[in-house]
């Protein structure tokens, strides 16, 4: 081990010119669509810019850290956010998930949650953690200090702790939407999971950088290098240790710290006093070493610095190699791997230590909003026509048509105009409570703010910090903080505003339902009260993925979501929270119909009967349409009419038209994706054409062009993951081959194996009953959607034939 200075570390609190700089580096290494700020000359951001960070905020915010803990299903997360908050003060004693006292985890505050011992909303929090950092000892001189953490407040973190079942994926998505960094929780024994895998997919969509940790280091057959390869080969993340646990399994007593070069054992109530120690048992020494060099050698891989520190064949020193951690974290480039167990109380202040040393500061992420004002759209259609100008008059309109939006920068000033997003909404005793992350400015009680989508005012009566379901009234929030509002009306996604910019945040991934099921209420009186009506939509406006229709041939209202378990919960909090019991049809399958090539249309709707007739003609094609991963979108219309051949007035009537088209394929009554409506040319009447008309013209126009486009129905195809004893081995592949599974992968481990399997979601009913059976209750499974797929040929015959048998008696 070289000679490493201790140089105290600083948590790189940002200057402003290292603000630009930042930025250039940032986007390019996470490959975002970003303008450096004044690259191009634009009024807005010369606006924000003309804001910049006082010393003041940047002193803030290099002490805020934003942070989601997200995870597979039972890797820990709420056990961790559990003695996050006892070890920082905020909660005076701890409380098990499925807890013997039962009391429950503060963070699962719903009934249902701590009944069913899983997270199903994701909890907001804060706390403050007096961090040691990677460069510095705990302790005031001498071998063994004692020093009782979080007694002294100092980093200021807000946590939100995300459900791992991919049921409820959205609240995963909204949080990382809004959070700055995460922890990603894994446990020692299972290592990558499903669930683990789309959390990472996540997690990349929104750049979040993350710090790993491995949990449950007592649980047999612990095994973190295991974890540390699969994260690496799995997730395709660079990733290493920078501790070394000390014993493992039941044995599992502490870890080295590879940076600090020091061995940590939490004792004392709960473990809550650390004592730290210079001395490396001997036996793990040489191990130490060789996991050291494995790390420097990891982060070389990532960062130049440290890529010529290496090749000079030298120890980097312990600042040298934490700020390289940091630099390649920030960039989403490596994820130091932190160890330990919740339960058994053991390395979770260390892992809170390396939130606040790696992970960025508001200031440090870079920020973009779109720049929806008329002045910024007139200018970005003026610049793409201009460079198009000499390739002619087509081409100048496709380009006008197509201008982007323009984006700008924001920046956390506490003085800057203010802009924040409403990422969730949640209903509770005390009326609607609306969760908004602020990226600029400053919201105090009592301001009026705009809502950037509606163009509503709305004055904010309280604001509040959250603490699972309590809450603290504040007065202000700054940039970079997450509170909530009381009284603010609005949908979850929208933007707010002081007024003085008219900025948007961009969209949040909504991924669509797969699984639907009629709903009635048991009794006649609960049918025609308003509760089950003001349920649905209370649970709609909170949850995107929660999707309430009429079927418009049975008249039944049908509830489609994520899962069985998504819409079984809110069935049950349709019981408890609006006293409305209600019975349930069978689950069905959401299927899809598509096209699997272009076609095109020429359609004319007309129909002359006595009076004013009905004349449209659109003309133009459909073609396939691959998914917006922004969004999750994957229909569209696109209106490339040019000289007026259809006017303006008429073309909102012929989106319509498609997008009511698309509502019911015609191969079996499902709805349409994965396609795009271009509509090109056309013809209108003096006096006969109507919006009316050009709608039903391009219903017509769609049916046409759908049936040259080779549809096709599609299916959800699920990924199943099944962790059992190994015994059951046999019985658990031969029930997934019963369901025409396709088994992909099988890893035995000591006394368990994994298994996953691809299998239609059709296929899937009632696999819970049958695996609790099957494995004496000791096997889980979790199954997420990896694809929709056409259906056998086979079954797509038998489900046209079922529709038009439908159609025809309905005639
Ligand atoms: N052996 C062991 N068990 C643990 C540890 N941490 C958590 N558990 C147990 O694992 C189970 C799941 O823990 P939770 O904290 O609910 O996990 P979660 O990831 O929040 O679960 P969901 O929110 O339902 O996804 C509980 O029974 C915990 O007691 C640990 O360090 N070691």
């Amino acid at each position: 081990m070289n000679d490493n200075k201790r140089k105290a570390f600083t948590y790189s609190t940002p200057t402003i010119a290292s603000q630009q700089v930042r930025f250039a580096a940032v986007a390019a290494a996470t490959n975002a669509n970003i303008t450096e700020p004044g690259a191009v000359p634009n009024a807005t951001q010369d606006k924000i810019n003309s804001f910049p960070l006082t010393d003041l905020d940047l002193r803030k915010l290099g002490r805020q850290r934003n942070i989601g803990i997200a995870a597979h299903i039972d890797s820990g997360k709420t056990t961790v956010t559990e003695r996050v908050l006892f070890y920082t003060g905020r909660i005076k004693d701890i409380h098990e998930v499925r807890g013997r006292d039962e009391v429950g985890a503060k963070m699962d505050h719903m009934e249902l949650e701590r009944e069913k011992g899983i997270t199903i909303q994701s909890a907001a929090t804060h706390c403050s953690w007096k961090a040691t950092p990677p460069t510095e000892t705990r302790s005031v001189g001498g071998d063994v200090a004692e020093d009782k953490v979080g007694a002294k407040e100092d980093f200021h973190i807000n946590i939100i702790d995300t459900p791992g079942h991919v049921d409820f994926t959205i609240e995963v998505e909204r949080a990382l939407r809004v959070l700055d960094g995460a922890v990603l929780v894994l446990c020692a024994t299972s290592g990558v999971q499903s669930q683990t895998i789309t959390v990472d997919r996540q997690m990349r969509r929104y750049n979040v950088p993350r710090v790993s940790f491995i949990n449950k280091m007592d649980r047999a057959g612990a095994n973190p290098w295991r974890v540390i390869d699969q994260v690496r080969s799995k997730l395709k993340m660079p990733a290493a240790a920078v501790q070394v646990p000390i014993g493992a399994e039941d044995a599992f007593e502490g870890l080295i710290d590879l940076i600090r070069w020091k061995t940590i054992y939490n004792e004392g109530e709960k473990g809550s006093v650390i004592r730290e120690s210079d001395e490396i048992p001997a036996n793990m020494l040489e191990f130490a070493k060789q996991k050291r060099a494995e790390l420097v050698e990891q982060v070389a891989e990532v960062d130049d610095e440290m890529t010529e520190i290496f090749l000079e064949e030298r120890d980097p020193t312990n600042e040298e190699l934490a700020k390289a951690i940091r630099r390649a974290t920030i960039k989403c480039a490596f994820s130091p791997v932190f160890l330990g167990s919740a339960m058994k109380n053991k390395g979770v202040q260390s892992m809170l230590d390396g939130v606040c040393a790696y992970l960025p500061n508001p200031s440090e992420v870079p920020t973009v909003a779109l720049d929806v004002s008329k002045a910024a759209k007139e200018q970005a259609v003026e610049a793409a026509a201009k460079a198009v100008e000499a390739e002619g008059e087509e081409a100048v309109s496709e380009a006008k048509q197509n201008a982007p939006t323009p984006s700008v920068n924001l920046l956390p000033a506490s003085e800057a105009p203010l802009v924040g997003l409403a990422f969730k909404l949640e209903e509770g005793r005390y009326g609607q409570l609306t969760y908004m992350r602020m990226y600029s400015g400053t919201l105090k009680r009592g301001n009026v703010i705009f809502n950037a989508r509606t163009g509503k005012k709305v004055k904010v009566p309280r604001l509040v910090r959250m603490h699972s379901n309590d809450m603290e009234d504040v007065d202000s929030i700054g940039p970079g903080e997450i509170c909530a509002m009381f009284g603010v009306d609005c949908s979850s996604g929208d933007t707010f505003t002081d007024g003085a910019l008219s900025l948007s945040m961009s969209n949040m991934f909504v991924p669509e339902p797969v699984i639907s099921l009629a709903l009635h209420p048991k009794s006649k009186e609960a049918s025609a009260s308003t509760n089950f009506s003001r349920a649905l939509n209370r649970f709609q406006r909170e949850d995107p993925t929660f999707r309430v229709h009429i079927d418009s041939e049975s008249g039944e209202t049908i509830i489609s979501g994520m899962g069985e378990l998504h819409l079984e919960i809110y069935v049950e909090r349709m019981r408890r929270e609006y006293n409305v019991a209600c019975d349930t049809g069978k689950p069905r399958v959401a299927f899809r119909e598509t096209i699997t090539q272009s076609s095109s249309f020429s359609y004319t709707h007309k129909k002359q009967t006595g009076g004013a007739g009905q004349f449209g003609r659109v003309m133009g094609y459909i073609e396939p349409m691959k998914m917006d991963e922004e969004t999750g979108k994957d229909t569209a219309f696109e209106n490339r009419v040019m000289g007026g051949s259809i006017p303006t007035g008429y073309i909102p009537a012929c989106e319509k038209g498609f997008f009511e088209a698309i509502d019911k394929g015609a191969l079996s009554g499902h709805s349409v994706t994965g396609t795009r409506f271009v509509l090109e040319d056309g013809l209108a009447h003096s006096v006969d054409s109507s919006e009316l008309a050009f709608r039903l013209a391009v219903i017509g126009a769609f049916r046409e062009a759908y049936a040259k486009a080779q549809p096709v129905i599609l299916e959800p195809k699920m990924t199943v993951e099944v962790v059992a004893p190994v015994e059951f081995q046999g019985a658990v592949i031969g029930a997934l081959n019963q369901r025409k599974g396709t088994i992909e992968d099988t890893e035995v481990r000591e006394d368990e194996f994994t298994l996953t399997a691809e299998v239609s979601l059709n296929d899937m009913f009632g696999y819970s009953s049958q695996l609790r059976g099957l494995t004496q209750g000791k096997g889980e499974y979790s199954m997420e959607l990896k694809t929709y797929a056409p259906v056998m040929p086979n079954i797509q015959k038998d489900m046209e034939d079922a529709y038009k048998k439908q159609q025809q008696q309905k005639k």
